[in-house]
C-alpha cells in the first residue's frame, strides 16, 4: 500500500506501472467509492500505461481531514500527489465528482493535464436541494439508510440482482465509507459549478455516460460534452452511473481509442 501527505491529509495511493516512459492515466472515483471500483478497467490498461489510483480525503483509506471540504480543496489534493509523484501532463479520467476534480484541476493547473475523460459527470451534478437532503439524511441516519436509493442511480437492475455478489460488496464499500468525509464531499458537490470553466477547456476531452445513468444521465453529461470546445461524447450500453464496474470492458475499448487519438493523432 502507498501513503503520501498532501496537504496535511494522508491519501491512498496506488501506481501500477513505473510512471519513467509510459503515458500516465490518473484516475479519480466517485462519491461513497474507493479506488478499487477502477480494477476491471486497469487490468486491461496495465502494461500499457502507468496508471495512478488514489482515495479523495474522506473516503477509503485516505483521512477526512479538516471540512468543510470543496471541489477544490479535492483538485489541490490531486495537484499536490501529481506533484509528489513528479507526474506531469497526464491524461486524467474522472468519474462523477471525480470529473468534477479533473475538469478543476485542468482549471488550477493545466500543467498537469493533456486530456481529460470525464465519465458519468458534468459541469454541475444535483441541486443545493437534493445534497442538503442528502446530507441531512446521512448524518442522522447513516449511510445504510440511502444504499438502496444510491443503488438504483449506480447500476442497472441486471446488475442489482440479489445473488450478484458483486453487488453486495458494491453496497458494503459505500456503507463504509465515512458519513464525515461522504457528507462533506456532498456539500462540496452542492457547491460546485464549473459551467465558465467547461468552455474554456483547450484540451483533448471525451464525455461518456452509461445509458442507464441515474445520478447523471445521458442528457445531462451530453449538455457538458456541448459545452467543452471540440469534446467528443460515448454511451455505454446497459451501464448506470459506475460504467467501470458494470461494463469494464466497454469502457476501457472506449478509453483506449480516445487516448490513441490524444497520443498518436486521428488514424487516416
Ligand atoms: O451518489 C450518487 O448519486 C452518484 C454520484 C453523484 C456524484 C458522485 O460522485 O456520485
Amino acid at each position: 500500500m502507498q501513503f503520501a501527505r498532501i496537504n496535511d491529509v494522508t491519501i491512498h495511493y496506488q501506481i501500477i506501472g513505473g510512471p519513467a516512459d509510459k503515458p500516465v492515466l490518473v484516475f479519480a472515483n466517485s462519491l461513497g467509492t474507493d479506488f478499487r471500483i477502477w480494477r476491471d478497467v486497469i487490468v486491461r490498461l496495465a502494461g500499457d500505461f502507468a496508471i495512478v489510483l488514489y482515495d479523495k480525503r474522506g473516503h477509503g483509506l485516505s483521512d477526512v481531514g479538516q471540512m468543510p471540504y470543496s471541489i477544490e480543496d479535492h483538485s489541490t489534493d490531486l495537484a499536490g500527489l501529481l506533484d509528489f509523484l513528479s507526474v506531469k501532463n497526464a491524461i486524467i479520467c474522472g468519474l462523477s465528482v471525480g470529473g468534477l476534480i479533473a475538469q478543476s484541476l485542468y482549471q488550477r493547473r493545466p500543467d498537469l493535464v493533456q486530456a481529460l475523460i470525464l465519465c458519468d459527470t458534468a459541469h454541475k451534478i444535483g441541486t443545493a436541494e437534493s445534497w442538503n437532503a442528502r446530507i441531512a439524511k446521512v448524518e442522522a441516519d447513516g449511510i445504510e439508510s440511502i444504499v438502496d436509493s444510491i443503488m438504483e442511480r449506480w447500476f442497472t437492475p441486471a446488475f442489482r440482482r440479489p445473488e450478484n455478489i458483486a453487488f453486495a460488496g458494491y453496497c458494503n464499500m459505500l456503507i463504509r465509507q465515512p458519513v464525515a468525509g461522504y457528507a462533506a464531499t456532498c456539500a462540496a458537490l452542492r457547491d460546485a459549478d464549473l459551467t465558465e470553466a467547461a468552455a474554456k477547456i483547450a484540451v483533448p476531452t471525451i464525455c461518456i455516460v452509461g445509458d442507464q445513468d441515474g445520478s447523471t444521465p445521458p442528457e445531462l453529461v451530453l449538455s457538458t460534452a456541448k459545452l467543452i470546445p471540440n469534446a467528443r461524447y460515448e454511451v455505454i450500453k446497459d451501464a448506470g452511473h459506475i460504467p467501470c464496474v458494470e461494463q469494464p470492458e466497454a469502457l476501457t475499448e472506449v478509453i483506449r481509442a480516445f487516448v490513441d487519438v490524444v497520443l498518436h493523432g486521428e488514424q487516416a
